[in-house]
């Protein structure tokens, strides 16, 4: 039977991709479902930001193929790929307003069109910060900030959201809270979900299928149900005790 997958929107494949950073190797091979949140847990340093970095193109493989929705983006520019990003430090301007931040994802240049202004304010609405348009991030909390920075990754509307530990900074109440709006946008957008978490209690409440990463390799990759019973594989069981 011919594997469809890598064809629908929002697929992520990975095929032979290689990796040398230092003294680091990486090698990775991968096919994930489109449309669903999809966690990647691993031991700190196995190689999850650069499992994340080479989808987004920050990292370029030394050898493979790195495929999304059904196309070959190897050597693409990240500008060039159907993703967004949310990092830990939610990455906003520190000078410039909200509108302006979140305005930023969908033109570096600014040239916001009356329909990409609507877009913006809907953003902010979506994730809670209507209101919030002129103020500047040093103003917000950190959960105002990180709401911010996903409503920039909403405007840019890529089938594929990348999360590096985006709530790793919040404390516990802000947190749930984070997960729970993720759920929603997840759910109103249909969007592929890629989120690096340390937190095997956010793995349950979130994911559908997890990937975990040991030593620059994928240990295991499978529906939720199967990776939080594969506590054959040692340092998988010792994460989901934490
Ligand atoms: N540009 C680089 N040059 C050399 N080594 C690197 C480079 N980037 C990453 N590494 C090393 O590769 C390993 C994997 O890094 P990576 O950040 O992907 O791990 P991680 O699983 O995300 O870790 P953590 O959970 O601690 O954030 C680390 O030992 C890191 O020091």
């Amino acid at each position: 039977m011919t594997d469809c997958s890598n064809m629908v929107e929002g697929s992520i494949a990975m095929t032979g991709v290689e990796l040398r950073l230092g003294t680091h190797d990486f090698r990775f091979d991968c096919s994930l479902p489109p449309g669903r949140i999809i966690a990647v847990a691993g031991p700190s340093g196995s190689g999850k930001s650069t499992f994340l970095n080479l989808v987004a193109g920050f990292e370029q493989p030394d050898r493979g193929r790195i495929l999304l929705a059904g196309q070959d983006m190897t050597g693409m520019h990240p500008a060039e790929r159907p993703v967004s990003l949310v990092f830990q430090d939610n990455n906003l301007f520190a000078h410039l307003d909200l509108f302006t931040n979140v305005g930023l994802g969908i033109s570096s240049s600014l040239k916001l069109s009356m329909q990409d202004r609507q877009r913006v304010s809907e953003a902010l609405a979506r994730v809670g910060l209507s209101g919030f348009e002129r103020r500047k991030p040093g103003t917000l909390s950190g959960g105002e900030r990180q709401r911010a920075a996903f409503a920039r990754a909403l405007v840019r509307d890529k089938p594929i959201l990348l999360l590096d530990e985006p709530f790793a900074a919040l404390d516990p109440g802000l947190r749930s809270g984070m997960v729970e709006l993720l759920k929603t946008l997840h759910r109103d957008t249909g969007n592929t979900v890629l989120i690096v978490s340390h937190d095997p209690a956010e793995v349950r409440r979130l994911a559908d299928h997890a990937v975990f990463i040991d030593g620059g390799r994928i240990g295991l990759s499978a529906p939720i149900e199967t990776f939080l019973k594969a506590t054959d594989i040692p340092a998988l069981a010792t994460f989901l005790q934490h």
